[in-house]
């Protein structure tokens, strides 16, 4: 059984009185790569941001390994675009770095052709990938990546999730993935969970199943067979609001 890094207990958060999370549970373990899916604002980057130690939560509790080190790509890189600065310098900002460790971190993610350009003329995939090394260079043990391929066309994607799952394997480390993708991102993942306000079900990435709504809302899978889909059908009735209708009698989802 490996080692659990994070557990999520019963988080909830409520902003200006309105409930946007609830009762969340769940856990990351070293090794496992755990996708977190949703609607828009579903509180997927609040989850994260409580993860983070940014936001507290209004209930619940974040349990830490007391090993844990987490390594943050954030949805986007925000610096000046005037402002002229390097990728090696930009790495050389992270607090305590091994600045040895720059040119073979770029090298492992295939862009140290780039320790010299400047970070405003990068391309998306390759300011991702600036953004992956930032990560990894806080030698974490808990990947947090949040929506890792926004920007980034569909080769680049299947590339970026190829490059997330060797790390994993290479390091042993944990991974939480937000990501709005379910079509590329589920062959890479042992876990989805998939939150809107609660969350609405939770396990293992399988085929899609026939679901109607499913399919017409992220297609139906390629031939590709790095593609997957998750399946998930819905038993109960979600509220305009994101909550579930109180004379659902169901309240979980099917797989
Ligand atoms: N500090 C805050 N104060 C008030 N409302 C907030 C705060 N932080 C987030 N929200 C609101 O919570 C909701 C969820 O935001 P969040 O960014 O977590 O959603 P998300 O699932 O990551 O969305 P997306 O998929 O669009 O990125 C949004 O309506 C947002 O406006």
């Amino acid at each position: 059984m490996n080692k659990q890094l994070v557990a999520f207990e019963k988080i909830g958060i409520s902003f200006d009185g309105r409930v946007l999370l609830n009762n969340i549970d769940m856990s990351i373990s070293e090794g496992e790569i755990v996708t977190l899916i949703g609607p828009n604002g579903s509180g997927k980057s609040t989850l994260i941001r409580i993860l983070l130690g940014l936001q507290a939560a209004t209930s619940g509790e974040v349990v830490r390994h007391k090993a844990l080190r987490i390594g943050y790509m954030p949805q986007k890189l925000h610096i000046d675009p005037t402002l002229p600065l390097t990728v090696k310098h930009f790495l050389a900002l992270v607090r305590g770095v091994d600045k040895r460790q720059i040119l073979p971190t770029l090298e492992k993610l295939g862009i140290a052709h780039l320790i010299h350009s400047q970070v405003h003329v990068l391309s998306g995939g390759e300011t991702q990938r600036v953004l992956l090394a930032r990560a990894l260079l806080n030698k974490p043990n808990l990947l947090v990546l949040d929506e890792p391929v926004q920007g980034v066309d569909v080769n680049g994607q299947v590339e970026l999730y190829n490059l997330i799952e060797s790390i994993r394997d290479e390091l042993g480390c944990g991974v939480l993935m937000v990501s709005h993708d379910l079509h590329l991102v589920m062959a890479k993942t042992d876990t989805v969970v998939c939150i809107n306000q609660h969350v609405c079900c939770s396990g293992s990435p399988q085929h899609v199943t026939g679901h109607p709504a499913y399919q017409a809302l992220f297609g139906v899978p390629g031939a590709d067979e790095t593609i997957a889909i998750y399946a998930h059908q819905h038993d109960h009735v979600h509220e305009d609001d994101g909550s579930v209708s109180s004379d659902d009698p169901h309240k979980h989802c099917h797989h």
